[in-house]
């Protein structure tokens, strides 16, 4: 077949392709037709694949001596030489090649009697061959020997299989023939990638060792594991042979003469011995390369197709271009991250960033900011000193306004930490995702680097920017309290109940009622029933209230000589108090009562004259304990009210540290005030729950985004740091070297195989 349709060739044309994919440093997943040869140490691979050459070329010795695939390509040539594909050398002398295999060996493996799948690759070219790619392989050993590491069986069983998984590999296993052929480590081996026996030879070896009387005809006749190539059988030179130095061309004549006179095998003679193996082997690689040749030619082709768009890309994209594609990319990137379009993948297990930013916007800033207007546990007290203090040293009647100024101004002030916070929390974010797209640019540090930095710059520039005009929305929030908001007219609302609610308490109250004596014959029975009212003190005869006998406006009266139960009451300025007196003296059951009257017609403005004569205890109460009310007495703020202001805190009644009890009338205030900052606070609220997003989004999102967009590659122009970004680092430079080495050998070899395909389909259909 190879005769007729130049078939010979094919050999030449494999050896070629695997001498262009040797020299790759890349490993290549082209499946190259090939002959593995496999078998137990010692098993006679090396003698088999030396009576080709006829030649002693191949290391001998104890122990595991193939340690590294040796790759022989037999070409048939006139001349006879051999080269190694690692050494310009040409050896002449076979001799020297066996030191040479052992050198590279120990080169690769170093003293250690380890093994490595890294390949010697030798070429010999020999009229005594026919065109043969074989690989010898390390042989299967069950017990490390020796210095051998105790994991020697498995690295050699997975180099093995290495090559002889590959459907393009043809498996010759060797077998001898003094074991029980059921014990065949080669052939288990090859029944595990080759279960039906398509590709794999039998080749048994020391027939002359077995046992006299016994013979492997049966299995020679593929009769015990049947093998669609079947077996051949050999024999090669025994150890005693080799000590004795027997020539090779002799021991493959008295190899023939074996099978010829043995009378079990001479009937199958013809198709037994080294030579009848070699040609065996040649014609199936070379119907094996024919048939495999179709499938080859199409994986190289999809190999250089997926190479094509790289090479071609390196070769004529510059820099400038390139630049441009890893920042429109880094665009894309951060984009659809953010607007989650485009993303190549949606992940079904943590958010992206844009969905992060829209959980910071509408969950994360609204329950945050809907809890500030609730206050804390403390507000209520912390309302109240509030109006104590913007009332200072007067009191109010009515809701103070500066109060409900003061307490709002100070709860939205609050929310710049809050917000700000937020923007931080984005710009984190941003700087985050930056890194993380950057970080994939590892072709080109410098532009990664830049990148880098320049967008993060940018980022944290925006944000301080971001953040002021945040603070200025709310200082603008702050600068105006608007109490006409059209949603907030509760505050007059308030402000007429709270009117309304003063004149009805205020009408309906008295301050003091009780019986006192009157000295001094102002009226005809001295006990009296008294009833003091914040605007007069008025007299009954009895407590039943029906006849009124006189009153004293309070607007300018003094009280005086408060001794024991008794007090004076008298004009200011010495005006007759009722009728023709000047005083009135009234009487009290006990001195505690008449300090209680005392008290409380201090409270609603009538001053306290203290006697000077009067001695501390002597009454029998001591007058300095008198609690004057403050401002805030309910009486005081009351609407319409006539009498004095003139009722500031006597100093010796003042005790600032300790804790403060608000009075009712402030606690109504707190209320109110309570309720109309939680309702202005929700109208502040809304409008930052509505604003902060779009200011973000403004201000800091699609500013870095407009950024990235316009403004990154102008940097690189105007700066000339287009070449400096794209600088490769070394391996990144190794890649494409690899790169275009590795497209301009699929090519080669893709055009060796078209030639070759051509040249065999003319011949064949001519
Ligand atoms: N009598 C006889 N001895 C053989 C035959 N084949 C090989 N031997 C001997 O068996 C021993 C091993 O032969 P090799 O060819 O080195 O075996 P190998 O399988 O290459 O060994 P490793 O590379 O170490 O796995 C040598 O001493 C050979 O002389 C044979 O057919 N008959």
């Amino acid at each position: 077949m190879e005769d007729e349709f130049g078939m010979k060739n094919l050999v030449l044309t494999v050896n070629k392709l695997q001498e262009i994919f040797a020299k790759l440093t890349m490993q290549i997943d082209i499946d190259l037709p090939q002959i593995a040869v496999v078998g137990i140490q010692s098993s006679g691979k090396s003698s088999v694949l030396e009576k080709f050459i006829a030649k002693d070329f191949l290391p001998r010795g104890s122990g595991i001596v193939t340690r590294r695939p040796l790759i022989l390509q037999l070409i048939n040539n006139e001349d006879e030489f051999a080269k190694f594909d690692h050494s310009p050398e040409i050896f002449y002398d076979f001799y020297k090649i066996q030191r040479e295999i052992e050198a590279e060996t120990e080169r690769v493996v170093g003293g250690l009697k380890a093994v490595s799948s890294m390949p010697i690759v030798l070429k010999i070219f020999s009229p005594n061959v026919l065109n043969l790619t074989l690989v010898d392989l390390p042989g299967i050993t069950k017990v490390p020997i020796g210095d051998q590491p105790s994991d020697i069986e498995n690295q050699v069983r997975e180099m093995i299989f290495e090559y002889i998984t590959k459907e393009n590999c043809l498996i010759l296993a060797v077998t001898p023939a003094n074991i029980d052929i059921a014990n065949s480590e080669a052939l288990k081996l090859a029944r595990e990638v080759d279960p039906l026996g398509k590709r794999t030879i039998g080749v048994i070896t020391k027939l002359d060792l077995m046992d006299s009387g016994t013979d492997a005809v049966d299995i020679l006749e593929n009769k015990i594991f049947p093998l669609e190539r079947g077996y051949v059988g050999v024999v090669n030179r025994s150890q005693k042979d080799l000590d004795e130095k027997l020539d090779i061309k002799i021991a493959a004549e008295l190899e023939n003469e074996y099978f010829e006179n043995h009378p079990a095998y001479k009937h199958m003679a013809h198709r037994m011995g080294t030579a009848y193996l070699q040609k065996v082997l040649n014609k199936q690689l070379v119907e094996h390369i024919f048939k495999t040749l179709p499938t080859l030619r199409d994986r190289l082709r999809k190999y250089l197709m997926g190479l094509e768009d790289e090479y071609n890309h390196i070769e004529s994209t510059s820099n400038v271009k390139l630049m441009n594609e890893v920042i429109n990319q880094l665009k894309q990137e951060f984009r659809s991250e953010l607007d989650g379009y485009g993303q190549k993948e949606v992940s079904m297990k943590g958010l992206t960033t844009g969905a992060t930013i829209n959980e910071i916007f509408n969950i994360k800033l609204q329950k945050e900011t809907f809890n500030m207007h609730s206050g804390g546990k403390d507000l209520r007290s912390e309302i109240g000193m509030t109006i104590r203090n913007v009332t200072g040293m007067y009191s109010n009647i009515f809701i103070p306004e500066k109060a409900f100024d003061r307490v709002v101004t100070y709860f939205i002030e609050k929310m710049k930490p809050v917000i700000t916070k937020y923007v931080d929390e984005i710009s984190m974010i941003l700087q985050n995702n930056v890194r993380k797209y950057t970080d994939k640019i590892n072709r080109y540090p410098n532009l990664r680097e830049e990148l880098r930095k320049l967008v993060i710059t940018y980022i944290v520039e925006r944000e301080v920017v971001c953040k002021d005009r945040l603070i200025e929305m709310v200082d603008s929030e702050m600068s105006y309290i608007n109490k006409i908001h059209e949603d907030f007219c509760v505050f007059d609302e308030a402000k007429k109940i709270e009117e309304e609610d003063i004149v009805e308490k205020q009408e309906e109250r008295f301050f003091m009622r009780g019986y006192m004596h009157v000295s001094g014959g102002l009226v005809s029975s001295e006990r009296r029933w008294f009833v003091l009212t914040p605007d007069i003190l008025c007299w009954y005869k009895d407590e039943s209230e029906r006849e009124m006998e006189g009153q004293i406006p309070l607007g300018n009266l003094k009280i005086s000589d408060f001794k024991k139960s008794q007090f004076k009451l008298s004009e200011i300025e010495g005006k007759p108090i009722f009728k023709d007196s000047m005083s009135l003296k009234l009487i009290c059951k006990s001195p505690e009562e008449a300090k209680e009257w005392i008290e409380n017609m201090s409270r609603i403005g009538i001053s306290y004259q203290k006697s000077s004569t009067l001695q501390r205890g002597e009454s029998g109460v001591n007058i300095d304990t008198i609690s004057i009310y403050g401002p805030e007495t309910p009486f005081l703020t009351r609407k319409n009210t006539n009498f004095s202001r003139n009722n500031s805190v006597p100093k010796e009644t003042y005790e600032p540290d300790k804790p403060v009890k608000h009075s009712t009338k402030v606690d109504q205030q707190v209320d109110t005030i309570k309720n109309l900052t939680e309702k202005y606070l929700m109208i502040v609220i809304k409008n930052t729950k509505d604003r902060v997003p779009k200011m973000i989004t403004w201000l800091l999102i699609n500013n870095v985004n407009n950024y990235i967009d316009k403004d990154l590659v102008t940097h690189f122009y105007e700066n000339d740091i287009v070449d400096h970004a794209m600088q490769r680092p070394p391996s990144e430079q190794e890649r494409i070297d690899n790169v275009k080495t590795m497209y301009s050998a699929c090519k080669e070899a893709l055009d060796i195989i078209d030639k070759e395909y051509e040249r065999i389909t003319v011949k064949y259909f001519d």
